[in-house]
């Protein structure tokens, strides 16, 4: 058992905090923002609920047992006190990330794992030298209780000890971390991820077509295919000479990055930023706890259902 501490209670924050405890961790959560902080237990209780109840959970984990296994800080001094690893989940600003990495320098204790939840940022300049020793990034996806890859990346001067105690440690937790030789923004998901981004947003802001038909696309078209074959052996299907004509006529441009959306900039300047404010590109009028359940339920419903049918890309977990 470790002590982790996690810093921000964000949406990935109480989340991972879930994560670490019901690895057998002992977990300290704080956040600058003491209403997200208190919202957290809720957010918690309702996933572990859930998680409970869908069997991706040991039935003995009532709120009772999840009080004693995360506690709650608002001092960040208090938060650290005795850490082992360290969980930096705060919001994707340079800058904040940097004035915390100082204060962590200031108050955690020197042997301390320190891991980024970045999603897309180079920290490592942003972390004082005295921490690079033990300084690396662990990227989780939402949510990091059913999605289990983990994108791994060591400091420059990380200690290859330190990167293989985490790295062990979240495998133990039955974890996927994926670790990667050095840092590229967005690891191998996430870049995935932005290309989706840049092409759906270009569509949807071009008005070729609405966010529910574009999700459609997705859904009813890419989807299916997804969890069991990935993308090179979906290739392997579709049959390699195709590939090649599509790459050597040149019929696909991407999007010019742009770095703005105008569709995106007017939904959040209206105050639709999510499930959190109710809505975002769709409405979301329902109680967001309640939303998240009810994505965790069909999660754990899909994450069943892979495990009976295996994958067809030779994955060492399907050997
Ligand atoms: N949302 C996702 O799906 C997702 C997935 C993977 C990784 N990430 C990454 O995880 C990090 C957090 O993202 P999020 O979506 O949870 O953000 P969020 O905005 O929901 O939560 C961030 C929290 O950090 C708190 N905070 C800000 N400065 C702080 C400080 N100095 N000390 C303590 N708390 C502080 C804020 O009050 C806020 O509650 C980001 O780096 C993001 O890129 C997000
Ligand atoms: O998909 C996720 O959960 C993560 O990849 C996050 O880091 C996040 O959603 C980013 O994609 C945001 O661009």
């Amino acid at each position: 058992m470790a002590r982790v501490a996690v810093i921000g209670a964000g949406t990935m924050g109480h989340a991972l905090a879930l994560v670490f405890a019901l690895g057998g961790h002992r977990v300290r959560l704080t956040d600058s923002n003491p209403e997200t902080l208190a919202k957290a237990q809720g957010l918690m209780e309702t996933a572990l609920a859930t998680l409970v109840e869908g069997g991706e959970a040991p039935k003995d984990w009532t709120s009772g047992h999840l009080a004693q296994a995360v506690t709650r800080h608002e001092s960040l001094e208090e938060a650290v006190d005795g850490a082992e690893l360290i969980v930096e989940a705060i919001i994707e600003v340079p800058e904040a990330k940097r004035a915390l990495y100082e204060r962590l320098d200031a108050c955690a204790p020197p042997d301390a794992a320190i891991a980024s939840n970045t999603s897309h940022l180079d920290v490592f300049p942003l972390i004082p030298a005295a921490r690079q020793r033990r300084a690396m990034i662990a990227h989780w996806y939402t949510p990091p209780y059913l999605v289990d890859l983990v994108d791994m990346i060591p400091g420059p001067q990380c200690e290859p000890a330190a990167f293989e105690q985490v790295f062990g440690m979240l495998k133990a937790m039955g974890k996927q971390p994926l670790g990667l030789k050095k840092f590229v923004p967005g690891y191998v998901a996430n870049r995935i991820q932005a290309a989706i981004g840049l092409e759906v947003q270009h569509l949807l802001d071009e008005g070729v077509a609405t966010a529910p038909e574009i999700d459609a696309a997705i859904i009813h078209g890419l989807a299916l295919r997804l969890p069991i074959l990935g993308y090179y052996a979906k290739a392997d299907f579709t049959g390699l000479p195709l590939m090649q004509a599509v790459g050597r006529n040149k019929s696909y441009t991407p999007p010019e990055p742009r770095g703005s959306s105008p569709v995106l900039d007017r939904l959040v300047a209206e105050g639709r930023t999510g499930v959190l404010a109710g809505a975002g590109y769709y409405d979301w009028p329902d109680d967001p706890a309640k939303l998240f359940e009810a994505r965790d339920r069909r999660l754990i419903a899909l994450k069943q259902a892979m495990r009976e049918i295996g994958t067809m890309a030779g994955l060492e977990r399907d050997a």
